[in-house]
Formats: C-alpha cells, structure tokens, sequence
C-alpha cells in the first residue's frame, strides 16, 4: 500500500451504471505467469497481466530468486531460470496482502533445495500456512513458521524432493497448485486429489508451459497427476479480464435501477463462473456476448441491465466457483427481495479478513438485515428499497479489498452513502476499481 495512513472514503449514491468498460487481469492467472515463465528458458511475453500489489509481490519474488520481469510498453518480458534453477533470495520474501503468492511461492521453493524467509502484512500474517507446509513438509521440505503456522516463516526446501500422492483436506487452489509446483521439480510423478473441483488455472498453464500433467476424474474426485524434472518452454500470453473483479460490477449495475452496462473481456472458467450462475438464479439479467477464447480460457463481454432481484438458498456445492465473490453477493443479497441463505462458507474466515464476520458487521452498520450463522450467512433484503447506508460509524474492511469494493457496491444503493475505513487495499488486486465506478456511473 502506498500511504501510511489509512485512507477513508464515503461513497455515495449514484446514477445508473452504463457504457463499456474493462476490467484488468485476472490475478490467478496473471500470479501464474510470472511463475511460470520465471521458471521457464527463454522469454515469456504477457499482456493483460494484472498490475495489482499482489501479482507485483509475486514479480519482486521471482526476480529476487533470478528471474528477470520486466514491463516493456503494454507487454510484460520474463527471462526465466529453468526449473530447479531458483536462485538463494539475498532478503526476506515481502509477500505484502497476498495468499497466493506466498502459498504458490512455497510450493515452487519446496523442490528448491535454498533457504528463503516469507513475510506479510497484519492480515496475511494471521492467515493459516499449515496447509501447504503440511504435505509440503512430507515432500521433504523444512519450516519454521511462527506460532500458529502463520507468516513470518523460514522454510528451506528438499535437497532430493521425494514425490507425494495428496488428497486435500480443504478446497483450496492454493494449496492444490502449491503442490504441482513442487512436483515440477520432483523426480517421479506427484499427484494431487481433488474431492471438490476448484480453479482449474494451475493445470491449464502447466500443461501450456509443456509440463506433463493429466487429470482423471474418478468416483466424484479430481485426480491431478504432473510428470516432475520438466522443461517448461517460454509462452506468449493474454491474461483474461478477472471475473472476481468483474462482480463488483455485476452486481452495482444490477441494483441500480437503469443501468446498462457492457463488462468487456471476462473470463468465464466455469471453475470461475459460479456468481453469474447464482445472480441468474436471483433474477439479474446477465447477457453474454461475443464468446470466445482468450488465453485458453473462455471469455466473452457481459451485458448487465438492472434487474429486481430475489433472494434464493445458495447451493454450497457452488461456493468454490464463486469463492471471492461471497462479499458483494451478500450485498446483492440485501437488497434483493425476501431471504438469502448461504451456508458451507468456513474458508470465507480465513481470507484477507474473516469475510463472513466482516460482512454480517458491514451491512447491518448500513443498515441491512443480516445473520451470521457457524458458516454462512442469512440476509432477508429490502425488495429493492436503497439501505439506510452507514450513520456515524466507518465499515471496518481489515486491511481486506474485497469487503471494500463490496461496501464501496452498497453505497451506490443507499440514502446516506457508505462510508468505508480504508480504501488502500483495493490496490492489491483492482487498482482501478474507484477510477471505473466512478466513470461507469457519471
Ligand atoms: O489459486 C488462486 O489463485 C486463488 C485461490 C483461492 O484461494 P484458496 O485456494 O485459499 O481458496 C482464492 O480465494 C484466491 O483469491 C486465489
Ligand atoms: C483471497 C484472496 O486472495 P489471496 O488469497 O491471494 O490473498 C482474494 O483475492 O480474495
């Protein structure tokens, strides 16, 4: 975050949401290709990349171990170091707000036999690591991590990496792709079960980067299996628009009564795609154009025109698909017509901030009704009526841009405006969220 201070912000009632607009990268698939190509020979060209802190926290870490990352005009450069070749950082790894590169990071040094020090910001720093360190640990890698199993840690990884079958505990990307990582540079194959399907964008960039990867589906689960010792050829790569940050304005143009509004260039991965699923359900109307492939990822524009919404029971089996985008549904929920029920949500409390307290504690500072169960939420919404909005009180984001692009959303849709803590954290994954919102409702 650039300041210090913690920067507050009213946002405020505004008119219909219309025109075009493009949202930038998506942030799994930008993290990737920095790592990706920083570990491939030769040079990888990316344009779309995402410039948001956490995928600059992921480039400053490549280049610390090697790589070289470089913006040349519109295009990203990475001269890589091979596979096996990662380079002893000479500093601790800042890995500022992001999960994703600091679980992504320790999967790739885990087959590394250098040591490297992890560190991050007051809300990363709570967040739980014993997930990856635990069947990275069983690849032979060494931690110390602070109590807890949280950051700042050291980890050194495995001089001879030995290969794992894992099955995963949690539905977490995260920790699936910490693994194949691994395993990229593990003699032998290493595989990965998944019993919940989740973002497929690891093993899609894998196998574009030429690792030898297949998956099988059997008996309900995901079978992930990577051919370690690879050579990864570098890659010319367009990032698609992230649809985690296209919700934002999924859901303002559906609330607000004469919106019209074209999201160009989403990636609609139906590991990704869950939210449009469910706001369909709710009643939006959510128009795809032009559907095509970007990147190898399907992508189209989205057509989104105000619709009265109703509130339905969220079928939990969706939530993987959909899992950063639970803080602006629950707002899409409050002002829907009748009951929302979430449920099945626990990994919301171990994000950037525990995202099902700070929402529950978020709407009803604006006014909404809202309950907060053991894992999920239930809203019962005004029918369509603007929130009351925040009085004398700030909403408490927790150093969390998501909870801050949703409430920044309900603002739009109530009397008094919502008036937010810190809009810094926004810059981690959607540096140009204000600057668009602004624009799209002028
Ligand atoms: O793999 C990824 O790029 C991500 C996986 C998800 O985390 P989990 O794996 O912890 O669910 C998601 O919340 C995060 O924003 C990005
Ligand atoms: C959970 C998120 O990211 P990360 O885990 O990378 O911090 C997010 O962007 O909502």
């Amino acid at each position: 975050m650039n300041t210090q201070q913690p920067s507050p912000r009213l946002f405020q009632p505004a008119g219909p949401l219309r025109g075009r607009l493009r949202v930038p990268g998506d942030k799994s698939i930008s993290h990737r290709s920095v790592m990706l190509g920083a570990l491939a020979v030769g040079e990888t060209r990316v344009t779309g990349l995402l410039e948001g802190e956490d995928v600059m926290a992921t480039a400053a870490a490549m280049r610390a171990m090697g790589a070289t990352v470089e913006k040349s005009g519109d295009e990203w450069r990475i001269h890589g170091v091979g596979v096996g070749g990662l380079l002893q950082p000479a500093a601790a790894l800042e890995m500022g707000n992001s999960g994703t590169s600091t679980r992504l990071l320790m999967g790739l040094l885990a087959s590394h036999a250098i040591t490297a020090a992890f560190t991050g910001d007051a809300s990363l720093s709570k967040r739980p690591m014993g997930r990856v360190i635990e069947p990275l640990s069983r690849i032979g890698a060494q931690f110390t991590p602070s109590p807890g199993g949280t950051l700042p840690l050291m980890m050194t990884g495995a001089r001879v990496p030995v290969p794992i079958e894992y099955r995963l505990p949690v539905a977490s990307a995260q920790v699936k792709s910490a693994i194949l990582l691994a395993g990229l540079n593990t003699a032998g194959m290493t595989t990965v079960i998944e019993p919940v399907p989740t973002r497929d964008h690891s093993e899609r960039m894998l196998r574009g980067f030429g690792a030898e990867l297949a998956v099988e589906e059997a008996d309900g689960d995901r079978i992930i299996t990577i051919r370690g010792e690879a050579e990864l050829q570098p890659q010319t790569i367009e990032v698609p628009g992230d649809p985690s940050s296209a919700a934002f304005f999924m859901v303002a143009a559906s609330l607000v009564p004469g919106s019209d509004l074209v999201i160009e260039n989403v990636g609609l991965n139906p590991t990704r795609a869950g939210l449009v699923e469910v706001l369909r359900l709710m009643g939006a109307s959510i128009e795809e154009m032009d559907a095509r492939e970007v990147g190898g990822e399907p992508v189209a524009d989205l057509r989104v025109r105000h619709a009265a919404l109703g509130g339905i029971e969220v079928n939990p089996a969706l939530a993987p698909s959909m899992i950063d985008e639970f803080p602006v549904l629950f707002v899409a929920a409050a002002l829907a017509e009748g009951r929302t029920v979430t449920r099945g949500l626990d990994e919301l409390r171990v994000k950037e901030s525990d995202r099902l307290a700070a929402m529950a504690a978020a709407l009803a500072a604006a006014g909404a009704r809202v309950e907060e169960t053991e894992d999920g939420l239930v809203i019962e919404g005004t029918g369509g009526e603007a929130l009351r909005g925040t009085a004398d009180e700030q909403i408490t984001t927790h150093l969390d841009h998501r909870i801050a692009m949703a409430m920044a959303v309900a603002g739009l849709v109530s009397r008094n405006g919502v008036e937010i803590d810190d809009t810094r954290p926004i810059a981690t994954s959607f540096p140009a969220f204000e600057a668009l919102l602004e624009r799209a409702s002028a």
